[in-house]
C-alpha cells in the first residue's frame, strides 16, 4: 500500500500548494489523479515518490513511514519507485546515449554488469530499435526519449510507478503504446500505479479508479 496521509506541501511554507491531502493506492491498484493545471498534482506526485519533502503529513510505503527524501531516502524505498515525468528532456541527461540513460539506475545501484542484457530487453519492451540506443537525447524525438525514460523507470523492477502526465506531449499512438507497456509491466509484476493528468478519458480508461483533486483537498476546482 502507498499511503499519503494528510499531506501539506509546496515551495513556501506560508502558502502551500497542497493542503491536507490524503490518498491511498492499494497493492497492484492503478489510481488516476485528475485536476486542472497548476492545482498541485505534480507536487503531490513528487511527494508520493519521495522526491519532495512535505511540510506536514506522512508518506507510508508498504507499511513503513518515509523518513528521507530524494537521495536521503533509504535505498530500498527509493528503488521501489519508477517515476516518469511529463517532459522527458528535463529528466534526461543530455550527454548520455539512450542505452546509458536506460541503464542509469542499474549502474547507480551497483548492478552495472546487468546493464547490457537488461538495456536490450527494456529497449525492446518500450519499442526502441537498436539504432536509437547509440543516439543522445537531442538526436531523438520527444516520443522516443519518453520511451527511453519509461524503460529507465522500469529498470529496477519497481513495485510502484508514478506517472506524472507521462503522455501529455505525445501523439495518440505513442500514448497508447506507452500505456500498454506500463499495463503489461503491471500485469506481470503486480506493481501499483499513481497516474497524474488532466485527460479524464485517458485516465478513466487506464486506471481502476480516478479521483479528482477537489475530492482530495476539498477545493472547488476540477
Ligand atoms: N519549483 C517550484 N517553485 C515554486 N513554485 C512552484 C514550483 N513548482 C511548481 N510551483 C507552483 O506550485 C503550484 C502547483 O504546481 P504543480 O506543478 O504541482 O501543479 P500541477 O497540477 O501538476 O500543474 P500542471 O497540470 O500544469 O502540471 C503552481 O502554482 C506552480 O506555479
Amino acid at each position: 500500500m502507498l499511503e499519503l496521509r494528510d499531506i501539506t506541501a509546496g515551495y513556501d511554507r506560508r502558502s502551500p500548494v497542497v493542503r491536507g491531502v490524503s490518498l491511498r493506492v492499494a497493492d497492484g491498484e492503478a489510481v488516476g489523479l485528475l485536476g486542472p493545471s497548476g492545482c498541485g498534482k505534480s507536487t503531490l506526485a513528487r511527494v508520493a515518490a519521495l522526491l519532495h519533502r512535505p511540510d506536514a503529513g506522512r508518506v507510508v510505503l508498504d507499511g513503513e513511514v518515509a523518513r528521507g527524501w530524494r537521495h536521503c531516502a533509504p535505498r530500498a524505498q527509493r528503488t521501489a519507485y519508477g517515476v516518469i515525468f511529463q517532459q522527458p528532456r528535463l529528466s534526461a541527461d543530455p550527454r548520455l546515449r539512450l542505452a546509458d540513460l536506460i541503464a542509469e539506475p542499474l549502474r547507480a545501484t551497483g548492478r552495472g554488469r546487468e546493464a547490457v542484457p537488461r538495456t536490450g530487453e527494456l529497449a525492446h519492451r518500450v519499442g526502441l530499435g537498436d539504432d536509437l540506443l547509440t543516439r543522445r537525447p537531442h538526436e531523438v524525438s520527444d516520443g522516443q526519449l519518453q520511451r527511453a525514460c519509461l524503460a529507465r523507470a522500469l529498470a529496477l523492477r519497481p513495485r510502484w510507478l508514478v506517472c506524472d502526465e507521462m503522455t501529455a506531449m505525445l501523439d495518440a499512438s505513442t500514448t497508447a503504446a506507452l500505456v500498454h507497456v506500463v499495463e503489461e509491466y503491471r500485469r506481470e509484476s503486480g506493481a501499483g500505479l499513481l497516474a497524474v493528468g488532466h485527460d479524464r478519458a485517458l485516465l478513466t480508461r487506464w486506471c481502476d479508479r480516478t479521483v479528482g483533486w477537489a475530492e482530495l483537498s476539498g477545493a472547488d476546482t476540477d
